[in-house]
């Protein structure tokens, strides 16, 4: 039995004014998610535990049958895992994020949570400079993907309150400034990596090329390192991990699966979709289990553009969905569990921690009544719930 998921980051939404009330996942074309929602098993899952903020990492440790409750500590030490930066027992992560921050009406404005989708190559350019103008003993700096990258408080504090920038867009920055035990020296270093990327060559070449130049950190996401079983532990199977983004191949790291880096997965509307799909129907024939995981939908949402997400939704069921739908067929028995993590509103432009609609195909051929598509209200309609959202790995796995 060979066992796939196939995850749309933040795909799922709310009914939309410009699209005469329906929501992305209804307007957008899917006959690949729509046909296994004709004929699997549909319902609605609770990814995200009661007091818990709907973030990817909580949501996609559900995702991959791990109960938040018993093993997150934050985002970033999730990530440190996926970029090879161990954490030692007093080491505490930090997501840095590479932003675009303007001033405006007397305020400082979030512009940009991702400076632009910076290249990978300026944003390492940037972390690097701190690293060299910065990083002590205390504080070092580590390169990512993109805007996404890392740094490490040794012998840090945990019980700060930080933002995730991608929730504060177009707000001002004053009322979301880390606060708690600790808090003055993050705020040092983000004010300090102004003046550093003011003076940095990068800022003018970006501006005089019409990109948007990083001219600031922000720092949130940030725990110790967490302790979790591996997937192998916990379920018998071989796995592998599928994903363009180090916080969804961290847990596969902590989860002791494989890790599948694929050319060309950008985190983005560009990514290589048709490698993702080939990558996982080879990761098939010495696995289990995938786990293929797609952050366009998410990105086009936090950005608040909604063609973008219908476009992302439509490529995912086309060329990952459709593609593995396809190549599955090989090996005979097989499960797919299809969803988002948690939704990803457009209106709200970050998450909401609304159930997420998911549908697990084992090749059924007949078609049930009454069923319209994959989306929300179909999810719905059936009654069936999954909570706590973990228990849907067991579903899967028909455990
Ligand atoms: O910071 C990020 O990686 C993006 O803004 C998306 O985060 P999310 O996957 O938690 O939405």
């Amino acid at each position: 039995m060979k066992y796939v998921v196939l995850l749309g980051d933040g795909m799922s939404d709310q009914p939309v004014g410009a699209l005469e009330g329906k929501t992305p996942l209804q307007a957008a074309k899917t006959p690949n998610m729509d046909f296994m929602a004709k004929r699997g098993t549909l319902g609605l899952a609770h990814t995200v535990p009661q007091g818990y903020a709907p973030g990817s990492d909580v949501a996609n440790l559900s995702m991959f049958g791990y109960n938040p409750v018993d093993c997150y500590t934050g985002r970033s030490p999730l990530e440190a895992a996926s970029m090879g930066v161990s954490l030692g027992p007093d080491d505490v992560a930090f997501r840095l994020n590479l932003v675009h921050l303007e001033a405006r009406g007397g305020k400082l404005i979030m512009e940009d949570y991702s400076a632009g989708h910076i290249s990978s190559a300026d944003g390492r350019e940037l972390v690097e400079e701190l690293q060299r103008q910065l990083g002590n003993d205390e504080f070092s700096f580590h390169p990512g993907v993109s805007y996404r990258h890392l740094m490490v408080w040794h012998g840090g504090r945990t019980q700060i309150k930080m933002t995730p920038p991608h929730d504060i867009s177009g707000q001002s920055v004053t009322e979301f400034m880390p606060s708690g035990e600790g808090a003055d020296k993050l705020i040092y270093l983000m004010n300090a990596s102004q003046m550093i990327f003011h003076n940095h060559p990068q800022y003018k070449r970006r501006a005089a090329a019409g990109e948007v130049p990083a001219n600031s950190i922000w720092l949130w996401g940030h725990g110790k390192a967490p302790a979790m079983d591996t997937f192998g532990t916990r379920f018998g199977l071989t796995g592998a991990v599928i994903s363009a983004v180090d916080l969804i191949k961290g847990i596969g790291v902590y989860a002791g699966l494989d890790i599948i880096n694929v050319p060309g997965a950008t985190g983005y509307l560009d990514t290589n979709f048709d490698g993702k799909a080939q990558a996982a129907i080879d990761a098939l024939k010495t696995h289990d289990f995938v786990f293929v995981h797609v952050e366009a939908p998410d990105e086009a949402s936090h950005s608040g553009k909604l063609a973008d997400k219908i476009k992302a939704i439509e490529l995912f069921d086309e060329k990952v969905v459709g593609a593995v739908l396809q190549g599955v067929k090989q090996f005979g028995d097989y499960r797919i569990l299809c969803a988002p993590d948690h939704p990803t509103p457009i209106a709200l432009m970050t998450h909401s921690s609304d159930p997420v609609p998911f549908v697990i195909y084992a090749g059924e051929e007949k078609e049930k009544v009454g069923v319209a598509g994959y989306d929300e209200a179909s999810a719905a309609a059936t009654g069936l719930k999954v909570e706590p959202g973990y228990k849907l790995m067991e579903m899967l796995l028909n455990r």
